[in-house]
């Protein structure tokens, strides 16, 4: 960044609660926001912390719904409103991560109802407008101001249960959200410092996670990380990573955040030469003279996720698809995108290849 640099940076309302045991002050919350009667929602698997936050709301706690799934099909979203006005709920508080926080937007966007969200994943959902609704196996995205939630309450404890897998999963997706906003055409010197030490506080964390789920220093440092991350996703656009990632996840029906993990290397080693300053950047924030894309490597092969597309069931057959469908939609990449670089990237992703730019 230069002195003649040009930029803009919209900041996004919203008030951000950090510490272990936080969860237990969510009827305060509430009240602070003048609400009195909310929707608790979640994934099936979470049921036991949307009894908790029940408890914790008292007689402000309208009811729980509990049927929150990936992608939020629409008939998911239909019942889930239905039961917010069937309830009389003001409010939606939503526990989890971005399957469920997804459906809170779902019901905010028609309904307006306002949200807090109580993330137990590093995706990063809690901190941006973006909303996304699955129809007939295709899923629409948006953004709008209404779906972003008043109040994130950031609990460490409430992700000591979350499995070694998809914590180190998760964090790599939160780290794919920093990385794109460094080199997003609406980058700015404020959120590339929140990515920078975004990627670093998950560099410092991950590893640690993934050996003692337990150790609340490590999972609040990735937490945090967590909230920094979203914040790039939530102000800046996305590049070739996630449109990469949504079209694998889309069309192959590929688990979420661990396509995010895979990919983002071979993106990084696609783009990091024409992006000086992503590359800067993440070398400090990864601790490396060399590429960012290798360091990162180097850390997913310590940690205990899938390593090649190949481990999802993806097959080389259907790699050209994909690529038609990235190539029909223009947008913006540090690095031109072309058939035989994506065909490269892919084929080494597929086989989880140590990265190299062609
Ligand atoms: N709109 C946005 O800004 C945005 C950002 C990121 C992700 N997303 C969306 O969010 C979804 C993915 O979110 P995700 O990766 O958090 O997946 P998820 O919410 O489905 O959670 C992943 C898994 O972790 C489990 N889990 C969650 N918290 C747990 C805990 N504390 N202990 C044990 N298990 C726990 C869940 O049951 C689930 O099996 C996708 O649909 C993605 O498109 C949206
Ligand atoms: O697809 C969505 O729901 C919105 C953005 C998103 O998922 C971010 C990501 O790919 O992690």
């Amino acid at each position: 960044m230069t002195f003649t640099s040009s930029f803009h940076y919209q900041a996004l309302p919203m008030r951000v609660s950090f510490e272990v045991g936080a969860v237990t002050k969510v009827g305060e919350e509430l009240d602070r926001l003048g609400l009195s009667r909310a929707l608790v929602l979640c994934t099936p698997e979470q049921n036991h912390l949307a009894d908790l936050v029940m408890d914790h709301l008292g007689d402000r706690g309208a009811g729980i719904f509990d049927q929150a799934r990936m992608h939020v099909p629409v008939e998911t979203a239909d019942r889930a409103r239905d039961r917010a006005r069937e309830l009389g709920a003001d409010s939606c508080v939503v526990i989890g991560g971005g399957s469920s926080i997804g459906l809170g937007k779902a019901i905010a966007l028609e309904h307006g109802l306002p949200i807090i969200a109580i993330p137990t994943t590093y995706a990063g959902s809690e901190m941006t407008p973006i909303w996304g609704l699955t129809r007939d196996g295709r899923k629409q995205t948006g953004r709008d101001a209404k779906v972003l939630p008043q109040s994130v309450i950031y609990d460490p404890q409430l992700t000591a249960t979350l499995p070694a897998e998809i914590s180190a999963a998760s964090g790599l997706n939160a780290v794919a959200h920093a990385v794109e906003a460094l080199y997003a055409p609406d980058a700015s010197p404020i959120i590339s410092l929140m990515a920078e030490e975004g990627v670093r506080a998950f560099a410092e964390s991950l590893a640690a996670v993934v050996a003692d789920g337990n150790d609340l220093d490590a999972r609040s440092k990735a937490l945090y990380g967590a909230w920094l991350c979203g914040a790039c996703l939530g102000a800046t656009t996305m590049s070739l990573h996630h449109k990469l990632c949504h079209v694998l996840g889309g069309s192959l029906d590929l688990p979420h955040a661990q396509t995010h993990a895979i990919v983002l290397p071979y993106v990084l080693a696609y783009n990091e030469s024409h992006a000086p300053a992503a590359r800067a950047a993440l070398q400090r924030a990864l601790g490396t003279d060399g590429d960012p894309s290798t360091a990162l490597w180097d850390l997913e092969q310590q940690l205990q996720i899938p390593h090649s597309l190949e481990e999802l069931g993806v097959r080389e057959t259907q790699l050209p698809a994909v690529i038609d469908e990235v190539l029909s939609n223009p947008y913006s990449n540090p690095t031109p995108v072309t058939e035989d670089g994506l065909r490269h990237l892919l084929g080494q992703a597929l086989r989880g290849d140590r990265p190299t730019r062609r």
